[in-house]
């Protein structure tokens, strides 16, 4: 049995109905890759499913990237726990190389292609929901990486529709990476690395725009040791018509 805390359980709870992520009825299918984030999000997710007054399914996915990974031991530890997992392989790797040469985009291109798995795996088992492990950080790391590399105002949202009419959930995006990180240690579970693209666990270092923010937030909260949580607030606070932007305008 693996032990989560009270933290992690009431943020899971508060979030889900905040944004009203998980409701009665639900199949939802849980994207696992086996990292820390994924691996807290299905045993909290089993643990909601005992608790809540409503009932929901769901079944864990890991979507292979045709790179001979193994995934023995995430795969056992889905049985150990009862937890419903299909490993779906792919081609992924064979079609990156053919397209793409080896930099940043390449890590791009994994991202696109596993989503595009994702949607096609949910719609084969008649889910209506898929949720992704993103956390706190992520979001905050998305969105100065959108504003000081892309000149954008966007970050991840909690809900949101997919072009082919799935609704993508993120039940950690209040929670914080250490909160998940401890959750796997103090239960002894073997997490697969952080690496933020799989190619990385070969030859491609991690993107430096991504590993640079990491280290500015990291800084930033240093110096301000509520910046997450002011972060949060501001994230549903947001004065639309205060920036350059004509079609915001209130005039
Ligand atoms: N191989 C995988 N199989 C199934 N789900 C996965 C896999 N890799 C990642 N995911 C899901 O996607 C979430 C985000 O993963 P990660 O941060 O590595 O991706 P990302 O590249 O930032 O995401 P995105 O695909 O949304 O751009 C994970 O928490 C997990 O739910």
């Amino acid at each position: 049995m693996v032990k989560l805390s009270k933290k992690i359980m009431s943020k899971l709870g508060r979030t889900n109905a905040e944004f009203e992520l998980i409701e009665e009825g639900d199949k939802i299918l849980v994207g696992l890759s086996g990292g820390k984030d994924s691996l807290t999000m299905i045993h909290a997710l089993k643990e909601q499913q005992r608790r809540a007054p409503f009932k929901f399914e769901f079944l864990a996915v890991t979507v292979g990237y045709g790179m001979k990974e193994n995934y023995e031991a995430l795969i056992a530890h889905c049985k150990e726990h009862e937890i419903e997992h299909i490993f779906h392989d792919t081609k992924i790797y064979d079609l990156a190389k053919e397209k793409i040469r080896k930099n940043s985009s390449f890590c791009s291109f994994f991202s696109r292609m596993r989503r595009g798995t994702l949607y096609g795996v949910a719609e084969k088992y008649g889910c209506n929901k898929l949720a992704l492990g993103h956390h706190m950080d992520d979001a905050a790391e998305s969105f100065f990486m959108n504003f000081i590399y892309n000149g954008q105002m966007r970050s991840l949202a909690p809900k949101y529709r997919a072009d082919n009419g799935l609704i993508v959930i993120r039940p950690l995006i209040q929670m914080r990476e250490r909160q998940l990180r401890a959750f796997v240690e103090s239960n002894n579970i073997a997490a697969i690395g952080d690496e933020a693209c799989p190619a990385m666990r070969f030859d491609i270092k991690m993107p430096h725009a991504r590993a640079s923010t990491k280290e500015m937030l990291a800084k930033m909260e240093k110096e301000f040791p509520s910046l997450f949580t002011s972060m949060n607030a501001a994230f549903k606070n947001i004065s639309a018509d205060s920036f350059f932007d004509k079609q915001r305008f209130s005039i």
